[in-house]
């Protein structure tokens, strides 16, 4: 492994700080639920942004084959991550919900997987082997906790789930741009990195942390401890997609590759 200093930064989320609503929901100003999900993933979620892929994605020396990798694994987890938003859109008769799950959806197909595609052919992978390509036991496991949420679960329990997929994005995407800004104009990276800074993906995390944060209102402690644990899932599941791909890994126990 490449070395890389670790992010020494202290980050910007305040626990004890006080929500102010007239600021509107921004990473450092999280609404009180929101916030409990975060303080409770927040050993993982940092451990995230420190691991080595994040680390040398930023500063530009991540080996190819690892972000390749990553790249064909995520490509397949979009097409389920848009199915599970498609069935969000089945637990609901609220107009404004069923447009955001369909926006979800489209931005998808027509701006987040298109960076996956231009990646894949600059690396000279062609559209049939990312339609191919074996699911890693990591992704599938990913994905088919969301899935089953999704399938069985009901609304709530399907935003909270896609939360850290959008959250975690939005973060990280955020402090490498800050972080590393000074050498990102280089970074072979760079397209991954501007497509999850923006205010626009950050504010779909906006729109989740608003609807959980109304619908939460009146649950008893036992359903939103549920809920926390669906968040801290996912947010450890993010950290293994990226871990995974960074030991390109595809079994669970590495000697399983060989065997197939
Ligand atoms: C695994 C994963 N989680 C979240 C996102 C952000 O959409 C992504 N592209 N891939």
């Amino acid at each position: 492994m490449a070395s890389v200093a670790p992010n020494t930064n202290t980050y910007d989320f305040a626990i004890d700080e006080e929500f102010d609503p007239a600021k509107g929901i921004r990473l450092d100003n999280l609404p009180p639920f929101a916030r409990r999900l975060r303080a409770a993933a927040d050993v993982v979620w940092e451990d995230g942004y420190n691991q080595p892929f994040l680390r040398e994605l930023g500063n530009g020396t991540l080996k190819q084959e690892r972000f390749a990798f990553y790249l064909l694994q995520d490509y397949r987890y979009l097409a389920d991550y848009a199915k599970v938003h498609a069935l969000a859109l089945t637990k609901t008769r609220d107009p404004e919900v069923m447009k955001f799950m369909v926006n979800v959806q489209n931005s998808i197909f027509s701006v987040e997987s298109s960076v996956h595609r231009k990646y894949m052919a600059g690396f000279g992978v062609s559209e049939s082997e990312m339609n191919n390509v074996r699911q890693s036991a990591f992704a599938r496991a990913y994905t088919s906790d969301i899935l089953s949420i999704a399938y069985g679960g009901d609304l709530l329990d399907i935003l909270v789930a896609v939360l850290p997929c959008a959250w975690v994005y939005a973060d990280y995407g955020q402090r490498l741009a800050k972080e590393f800004a000074d050498t990102l104009d280089t970074n072979p990276f760079r397209t991954w990195v501007d497509m999850y800074k923006t205010e626009e993906f950050w504010q779909g995390s906006v729109w989740l942390i608003e609807h959980i944060e109304h619908m939460v209102q009146g649950l008893g402690e036992e359903r939103l401890q549920e809920l926390e644990e669906i968040f801290c899932n996912g947010v450890q599941n993010e950290y293994m997609f990226w871990s995974s791909a960074y030991d390109m890994q595809y079994s669970w126990k590495p000697q399983w590759d060989k065997a197939r």
